[in-house]
């Protein structure tokens, strides 16, 4: 199997970096100062117990590489790139005739729920994977993985369910686990991803603020649960979750590494100009809309998140009295 990693930051980074190091055939797919740095000196992979540079093959895009039919693509590009992403790669020729979109499998491995029903649009074979990942982009060509002893942990699954998973997925899952990636095929990969969709619902008020807001972290959460209950949408529980994990990916620190909080926290940080928050507190706005239920708390940490971005404002430092007044126009 190739691997053709398409995203390599924290979490694309991770899983390709743990992959290659494990003997696969790993390209990762980067742009700008990453693709830069890959290209000139590999990818630093540093994990709690140790540090990796790995000279794994990188590429700009679909023209420097030749699909073929044993490659599969890892989509790890954040939700507000995917619709890019899949129109860079569907209509690519794969070697021995057809294009990706009709050959090849497509794994959504990113935060959210939308990405999987784009995906579907453009290549017939899509799986959800459901990732808990906890990484860092530290700069250029280096990326920082806190979870030990597997750096993360993934369900995965065919999309739509319950279509059977299929002999890549099976491959993917033992080649990941053998990877220090704890991975499990799963008839509902959705009820997984939804249940982490609402813990991802606390990415945006992370980028916001440095003091947690209890309050205001239930009230998102509720706002997505009685959201999911309207819809009649299943999700995992967070107990659930936590037992899943168990102790196969404990945060430990990285030598010199301080966590950099959520992957929203990480994209403000580095000045990204766009953010998840659509995808994820937004995910929780549409479906509201959809079904008649009220999410002020989602709408203002939504509105807030792209002020922030909008305004080149530092993480952690978006004024309270400010998120107020949009919290209360959010609320009427
Ligand atoms: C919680 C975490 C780190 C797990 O992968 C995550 O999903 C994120 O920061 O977006």
């Amino acid at each position: 199997m190739h691997y053709v990693i398409i995203g390599a930051g924290a979490v694309g980074g991770t899983i390709g970096g743990r992959l290659h190091q494990h003997g696969h055939r790993v390209t990762l797919v980067a742009r700008g100062a990453q693709l830069a740095a890959l290209r000139d000196a590999g990818l630093r992979l540093a994990t709690p117990v140790a540090e990796h540079q790995l000279a794994v093959p990188v590429v700009a895009g679909p023209a420097e590489l030749e699909l073929t039919p044993d490659c599969t693509l890892i989509l790890t590009v954040k939700s507000q790139d995917t619709v890019a992403a899949l129109d860079t790669w569907a209509d690519v020729p794969v070697r021995g005739g057809g294009v990706a979109g009709d050959r090849l499998p497509l794994v959504c491995a990113q935060n959210g729920v939308a990405n999987e029903p784009a995906a579907l649009r453009r290549f017939a074979q899509v799986y959800a994977a459901c990732v808990w990942l906890p990484a860092t982009y530290l700069a250029a060509g280096t990326v920082a993985a806190q979870g030990h002893p597997y750096s993360g942990q993934l369900q995965l699954g065919r999309y739509p369910e319950p279509d059977p998973p299929g002999p890549a997925l099976e491959q993917l899952a033992a080649d990941l686990t053998g990877s220090a990636v704890a991975a499990s095929v799963r008839p509902d990969p959705m009820r997984w991803k939804y249940g982490k969709l609402l813990a991802n619902l606390a990415n945006g008020l992370d980028a916001l603020f440095d003091e947690r807001d209890p309050e205001l972290l239930t009230q998102v959460r509720d706002e997505g649960a009685a959201v999911l209950r309207a819809a009649g949408t299943p999700h995992t529980t967070r107990a659930e979750e936590a037992a899943e994990r168990g102790d196969r990916v404990e945060l430990r620190p990285v030598a010199g590494q301080r966590r950099a909080g959520s992957s929203t926290r990480q994209s403000l940080a580095r000045g990204a100009g766009s953010v998840e928050v659509d995808y994820l507190n937004g995910e929780i706005v549409l479906l509201g809309r959809r079904h008649g239920v009220e999410t002020p708390a989602n709408l203002a940490v939504q509105r807030a998140v792209r002020r922030a971005v909008h305004d080149g404002t530092a993480p952690g430092q978006f004024p309270v009295a400010e998120f107020r007044a949009i919290l209360a126009a959010s609320d009427s």
